[in-house]
């Protein structure tokens, strides 16, 4: 699906940031009660989503709670290559949208601490049945994402090796200063984060997006 995704951006800056680093997805996000929050009735928008295509990025809609009809209006109005579900949505709206063609990441947020296998397996057997791309977050409650909270990266390194499953991505308070041992301890071959390459909260840092997407890179040069 991608390798780096940089979550949350609100300006061709950041984009163009994301491009610069050598991250390959951006995510925009329309939960209205988030700090990272974008119009999709706003020009600027789908400016994002241009210049992102300009770029070769691949453009995600970050959505809670609405219905396929909805991110899909979304997605044709401002220019989205994949819808990703971060709420409490049900299967249904999952295989509606993969029924007509969309592609999508479905957020499995998971409790904080150890987690075993088969309760992951549990978690994800639908979502992977309607055809998703799997992303771990942490569970944020209300606040659906975007929390900074870290997972326990090594239950999900014994959940590959048990199911064998390794197209997935992992998010939860991924920045620079731990992405390197996150991908070391799960295995994750794709990451995502949103507030860990802000400073302030909310607004992305040209500096943080350069050492998360280096750190990242060095990560898994080191593996191979
Ligand atoms: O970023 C948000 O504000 C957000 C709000 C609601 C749903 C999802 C959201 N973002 C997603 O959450 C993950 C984890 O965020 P963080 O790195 O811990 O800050 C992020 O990668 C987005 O995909």
């Amino acid at each position: 699906m991608f390798q780096v995704k940089i979550c949350g951006v609100r300006h061709n800056c950041d984009v163009q940031w994301v491009s610069q680093a050598g991250g390959d997805a951006i995510g925009l996000n329309f939960f209205p009660k988030s700090v990272r929050y974008v119009d999709p009735k706003d020009e600027s928008t789908a400016e994002l989503c241009q210049l992102a295509n300009e770029f070769g990025l691949l453009r995600v809609g970050v959505f809670v709670n609405r219905s396929a009809v909805q991110c899909q209006e979304v997605a044709e109005a401002v220019g989205l290559d994949v819808i990703q579900l971060h709420g409490d949505e049900s299967v249904d709206v999952a295989q509606q949208l993969t029924a007509s063609g969309c592609r999508v990441v479905r957020a499995i947020k998971l409790p904080l601490g150890e987690i075993g296998a088969q309760a992951i397996n549990d978690l994800v057997s639908p979502w992977l049945d309607a055809g998703c791309h799997l992303l771990f977050d942490a569970d944020a409650g209300a606040a659906h994402g975007g929390s900074g909270k870290t997972l326990h990266w090594q239950s999900l390194a014994a959940w590959q090796e048990s199911d064998g499953c390794s197209d997935w991505t992992l998010a939860g308070g991924l920045k620079p200063e731990n992405i390197a041992a996150a991908i070391r301890a799960s295995g994750a071959t794709s990451i995502d984060t949103a507030s860990g390459v802000e400073c302030p909260r909310g607004v992305k840092s040209e500096e943080r997006v350069q050492q998360f997407c280096r750190s990242a890179l060095a990560a898994w040069a080191s593996q191979s």
